[in-house]
């Protein structure tokens, strides 16, 4: 018997779960919010499309009565405030370090045992501040953005070919911000070839700017930031936890020395399976990534360092 619990049943939380459900990831998924009865709500319309979309999981819905939450083997935090057009996502941390911490602290008073999933932004931080204040080890806490931001890398790169976007591989590391991202674009392939045989310097470079600013470009056109693609991401991450798939998916964690960083919780590829993070893995950045990615965790370092001044940490 599996259980996943969302926090959040937002745009993202909801998008989440769903999706979850629908793919049978896990045998109950139970959605916990703040506001009165919209999880239950959202879990009932859900458990409606059962029998049209013929999935069995079961959804539960509950305001913010974490005994319901007991057990579970994953859980993914989306409480807290999206970014509004013009916002970056930095800005959310005054309040959202507090909906974290606390969300975090219960759900283990009922599930001791489970691994957390951490998508409210800004992400790298509010993972850092799951890590430091729960003092659970490390590959139980997980930040998803990595797998979010490379679904984005690999959609642009197949509007730049005119190519399906599933015959594409690529990956981002780095923060997920709109200036911390780190498209890989020297490792992204099409069909296996490399994509620089398809396109000129110039496109690729224009495909890593999309990619990073990609978050922002929807939020502009949405009011609030995007649910689609992060909800599915989101679930993408269970459940290569959940049924121990070992993926190799870019996510948001702790290191220790790796990468040339410490206290720090920033994105890199690991492997995912039925203990979190099964092993973190280690690439040969040539000398510009290497620049760009102790940029990018400077700049994490020194949004981290907000968490004093908001009084999370
Ligand atoms: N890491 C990533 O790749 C992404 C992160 N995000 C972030 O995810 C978060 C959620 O975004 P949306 O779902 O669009 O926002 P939303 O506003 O639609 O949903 C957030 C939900 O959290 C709930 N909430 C607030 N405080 C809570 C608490 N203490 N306990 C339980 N629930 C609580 C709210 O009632 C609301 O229903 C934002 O911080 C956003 O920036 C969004 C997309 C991608
Ligand atoms: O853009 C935002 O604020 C939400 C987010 O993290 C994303 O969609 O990448």
């Amino acid at each position: 018997m599996s259980k996943v619990t969302v926090v959040g049943a937002g745009n993202v939380g909801a998008t989440c779960a769903n999706v979850l459900a629908f793919n049978e990831v896990a045998d109950e998924v139970v959605m916990l919010d703040v506001k009165e009865g919209v999880s239950e709500g959202k879990a009932m319309d859900m458990m409606q499309t059962a029998q049209l979309l013929g999935f069995d999981t079961t959804l539960v819905g509950c305001t913010n009565d974490y005994a319901q939450t007991a057990d579970s083997d994953v859980v993914v935090i989306t409480s807290g405030i999206p970014r509004k057009p013009g916002m970056t996502r930095e800005e959310l941390i005054g309040v959202n370090a507090g909906i974290v911490k606390s969300v975090a602290e219960n759900i283990l008073k009922y599930s001791p045992n489970a691994i957390l999933v951490v998508v409210s932004n800004p992400m790298d931080t509010m993972t850092y501040l799951s890590l430091k204040s729960l003092g659970l080890p490390k590959n139980r806490i997980i930040g998803m953005g990595g797998a979010l931001d490379s679904s984005r890398f690999k959609y642009f790169l197949s509007q730049a070919l005119g190519c399906n976007a599933n015959e594409v591989e690529g990956f981002v590391i780095g923060g997920h911000g709109d200036t911390t991202m780190i498209p890989m674009t020297r490792f992204a392939t099409y069909k296996g070839m490399p994509v620089a045989n398809f396109l000129s310097e110039e496109k690729l470079k224009e495909v890593a700017a999309a990619t990073m600013v990609g978050g922002a470009t929807l939020t502009k056109l949405l009011g609030t930031s995007a649910w689609y693609a992060p909800g599915a991401a989101g679930a993408f991450v269970v459940e290569s936890i959940i049924h121990n798939q070992k993926k190799m998916i870019p996510c948001s964690v702790f290191l220790e020395g790796e990468y040339g960083e410490s206290d720090i919780c920033i994105g890199v590829p690991v492997i995912l399976g039925k203990n979190g993070i099964e092993e973190i893995v280690k690439l040969e950045l040539n000398e510009e990534e290497k620049a760009a990615f102790a940029a990018s965790a400077k700049a994490v370092h020194a949004t981290n360092a907000a968490l004093k001044e908001v009084g999370a940490l």
